[in-house]
Order: C-alpha cells, then sequence, then structure tokens
C-alpha cells in the first residue's frame, strides 16, 4: 500500500487528536479521526471517555455535509457493533465518505474486521496499516488485554547510581527530585492500575493515587515537546493540533492494587482510605472479614510456590478492564514480574547519589550462571528530569 505524503500528515493528526485521550478513555482505547478533502480538514475529533462519541461520530458532527467524497483518517479501524453506542462504519457510509485510511485494525472480539468488511461492503476505499505502530504504541494496554489476555505491564523504579531503591533500614523518601516524581504522576494517571507489593505498603505507607498537579508544567509522558498547546472546541471535536490538558471531571483514577496474600496491610495505611478504589488480593487461606478493608475491595487469588501466582493476578485485572499497569513496588514484587517474563517496560528513575552498600538492590533475580542468560533490555528512549534521569527500556524477546 501506498501512502501519500498528505495521508501522512492527517493521519499524524488523528494521533495527536486521539492523544488527548490518554487520562480518559479507559477501559476504552484512544481514538483519533480526522476528515479531508486533499488538504482541507472539514472535521476532526477524538474519542473523550468510555459512553461518549467515538472519534469518528466527532469528526462527523464537525463536518457536516462535508463528509460526502471526503477522506476519514481513522487511528483505529472503526467499529461493526451496537455497543454503548451505534457502528461507526454505518456512520460513516450514512455520511458518504469515499474512503477510509485506517492506521490499525482492532482485536476486539466484537470488531476484529468487520469494520473494514463493513465499510467495504458499502462501496468505501479502506486502506490500513498508515502509522500502524504509532496507533499501536498509543494503546498498548489495549492491544495487549485483547491479543494476550493480559495488561500492559510497566515497572517504575527509581534508584542511585549505585542501582538502589532504598536504604538498609528501609528509608527512601526521596531518591529522586520534584521532577522525576511529578513525571510518575503522568505515568501513574495513564494507566488502568497501580500495582504494588505488601512489603511496600508496610514500608513506605504509600498513597499511590494521582497528583497531576505537582507540576503541571511538563509535556505528557512520552512527549518530548508540545507544539501548540491550542485548546479543543467542545467535548471530543477540534481543529487544533496538539495535546491539551482534560478536563479533570473526565479522569478515570486508576484502581489501587495491592498483592497482600497474608493480608498484613495495617489498618489506617493510605490504601485503605478511599480515596481512591482500591482492589487487595490475598490468598486463599486469609479471609477480609475486619474493618480494615471497609473502603476496599479484597479477592482471593491462585498462590504458587507460597506467593501469588502473577499470571492469576493479571489474567484477574484483564477480566476488570485494566489496560495498562503501572508497578510501583519493591525489588521482590518487580524481580518476580520480570524473572517470570511478565515485565513489559521499565520505567527508570536514575538519581546522581549512591547509597552504599547496604541499600535494598533495584530487583531480586536469581542468580546467573553465563552472560548468555542475562536479561537484556533495550532503550527506547532517556530523558533528563532536573537533575535526575529517565531510562525507558523493554526487555528484549
Ligand atoms: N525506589 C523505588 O522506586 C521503590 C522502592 N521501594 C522500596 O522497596 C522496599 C520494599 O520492597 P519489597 O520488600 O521487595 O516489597 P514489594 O513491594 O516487592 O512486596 C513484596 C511482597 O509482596 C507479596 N507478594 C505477593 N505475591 C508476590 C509475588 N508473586 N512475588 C513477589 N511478591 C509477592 C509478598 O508478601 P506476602 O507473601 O505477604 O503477600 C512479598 O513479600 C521498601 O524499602 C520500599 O521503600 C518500593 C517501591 C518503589
Ligand atoms: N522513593 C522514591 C519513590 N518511591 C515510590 O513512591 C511511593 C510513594 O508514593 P506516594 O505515597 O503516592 O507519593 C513509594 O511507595 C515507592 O513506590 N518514587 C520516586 O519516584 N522517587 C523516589 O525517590
Amino acid at each position: 500500500m501506498t501512502f501519500t505524503a498528505l495521508d501522512h500528515q492527517h493521519m499524524a493528526h488523528a494521533l495527536r487528536l486521539a492523544e488527548r485521550g490518554l487520562f480518559t478513555t479507559q477501559p476504552n482505547p484512544r481514538v483519533g479521526c480526522v476528515i479531508a478533502h486533499g488538504a482541507e480538514v472539514v472535521g476532526a475529533g477524538w474519542h473523550q471517555r468510555a459512553g461518549g462519541p467515538h472519534a469518528e461520530v466527532c469528526a462527523l458532527r464537525a463536518a457536516g455535509e462535508r463528509a460526502r467524497g471526503a477522506t476519514a483518517y481513522v487511528t483505529l479501524e472503526p467499529c461493526a457493533h451496537h455497543g454503548r453506542t451505534p457502528p461507526c462504519a454505518d456512520a460513516l457510509a450514512a455520511a458518504g465518505v469515499a474512503r477510509v485510511v485506517v492506521a490499525a485494525e482492532d482485536p476486539f472480539p466484537q470488531v476484529d474486521g468487520r469494520g473494514i468488511e463493513k465499510l467495504r461492503a458499502a462501496g468505501i476505499a479502506v486502506e490500513t496499516g498508515l502509522l500502524r505502530e504509532a496507533a499501536r504504541e498509543l494503546n498498548v494496554g489495549f492491544f495487549s488485554r485483547h491479543e494476550r489476555g493480559r495488561p500492559w505491564v510497566r515497572l517504575k523504579l527509581a534508584m542511585s547510581l549505585d542501582g538502589r531503591t532504598a536504604l538498609g533500614n528501609g528509608e527512601s523518601k526521596w531518591i529522586t527530585g520534584a521532577a522525576a516524581r511529578a513525571d510518575v504522576q503522568r505515568w501513574r494517571a495513564r494507566s488502568s492500575a497501580i500495582l504494588t507489593g505488601s512489603g511496600t505498603v508496610l514500608a513506605d505507607d504509600p498513597r499511590l493515587t494521582v497528583r497531576l498537579d505537582e507540576d503541571a508544567s511538563l509535556p505528557p509522558p512520552g512527549r518530548e515537546s508540545v507544539a501548540d498547546p491550542a485548546r479543543g472546541q467542545g467535548e471530543g471535536t477540534a481543529h487544533a493540533t496538539d495535546w491539551t490538558e482534560v478536563p479533570a471531571a473526565a479522569f478515570v483514577p486508576p484502581l489501587r492494587v495491592v498483592l497482600d496474600r497474608r493480608l498484613r496491610t495495617p489498618a489506617g495505611s493510605h490504601v485503605l482510605d478511599g480515596s481512591a478504589p482500591t482492589l487487595v488480593l490475598h490468598g486463599d487461606g486469609a479471609a477480609c472479614a475486619d474493618d480494615r478493608f471497609a473502603r476496599a475491595e479484597c479477592r482471593p487469588v491462585a498462590e504458587r510456590d507460597g506467593k501469588l501466582a502473577l499470571p492469576a493476578v493479571l489474567a484477574h485485572l484483564a477480566a476488570r478492564e485494566c489496560n495498562e499497569v503501572h508497578v510501583e513496588a519493591g525489588p521482590a514484587l518487580c524481580g518476580a514480574l520480570l524473572a517470570e517474563g511478565l515485565a513489559d517496560e521499565l520505567l527508570l528513575y536514575v538519581a546522581p547519589a549512591l547509597l552504599g552498600d547496604d541499600a535494598r538492590p533495584l530487583l531480586h533475580l536469581p542468580a546467573l550462571r553465563s552472560m548468555d542468560e542475562r536479561w537484556n533490555l533495550r532503550l527506547l528512549d532517556l530523558r533528563p528530569l532536573g537533575a535526575d534521569l529517565r531510562l525507558r527500556l523493554r526487555p528484549e524477546a
């Protein structure tokens, strides 16, 4: 398939619009749509929240009669089913769109090629795959959930230059500075769940909430600059060309998830304060009968070798429509996820400080006998944040 420079330009615009849904579409994917006649954009929109209009509908509303004979650029295959809203493939056909360019096919079982078939059956020319990788990256968790049956798992760790994550006595606040910690808030915000272990709850009493106001000057995660912070024009509809802050009312707070096999989380812990939806996963032998857990949901999950079975944990989170899981845990849980091949990405914040021999390591991993067995990671990007550095890495297959 060959696409023109103009096709690329419109799809890139649609992707930037889709990105506006970064913090609000959960559990739905982030999707953008641009409708154009040649270089002229006649309608543009993005999906803002589950239950709200899809990107195509927002763009069609903006285009009105001018959608007839136009090309629609959509970052995800238009839906073919009656969900919370009617099928977008039907809406595009009814509006008389002549051509649809799709970035990525939708693996959602009720779509899965049917949207494209429907469009073709209506006589519309459909082309797929333009900027597919970028569209899949934006919805990495959505694709993971539907294609692998588990969420995308991102481990976040703050460490010193000598690879330490807390002092020997457990003290860890703070290793990294304010800019790095504010960046963490953005990654928390885009996630469906924030996962931790009982060890971190006991040592740190973390809140694990999203506090985006800690440094509002930062661009969104994964973006190095914000070229044009122009505002949108009404819900999900805009001709603006870049990312913008989302209305606080549309924000979907991530689920706090604590792995606590023996229910050691103390009464009065921040994670039990009801300030965010909270799930405590425990072993079969424990029961959440006491008042400690009045503001949290408790669920048993399978155990394996005296620990909670991590594949069962992730399957449970996928069943609850969690797309991206942000892990803020200690070396035990983070190491176990990596060793079991369940960590998809690492966000490492490196502070220019040394914490010494007695301090806690980054990850508990099995000892290796040969260099062939080592875990190799691929560096995706590197970014300074104040005095610290952020490394984003993915384990090599
Ligand atoms: N610098 C940083 O970015 C961070 C540092 N920390 C530091 O880490 C330290 C705590 O680390 P750590 O003790 O390793 O705690 P973790 O947060 O890794 O929690 C580990 C506990 O989780 C429970 N658990 C349940 N299932 C599993 C499983 N399958 N695999 C592993 N653990 C499981 C276990 O307890 P049980 O069997 O009772 O359920 C286990 O002891 C603190 O000092 C804290 O300050 C923590 C977070 C981030
Ligand atoms: N010490 C340390 C971090 N620690 C992480 O932050 C958690 C506290 O979260 P909250 O209570 O929501 O602010 C704590 O339990 C641990 O997971 N993070 C960082 O970015 N830099 C740091 O230096």
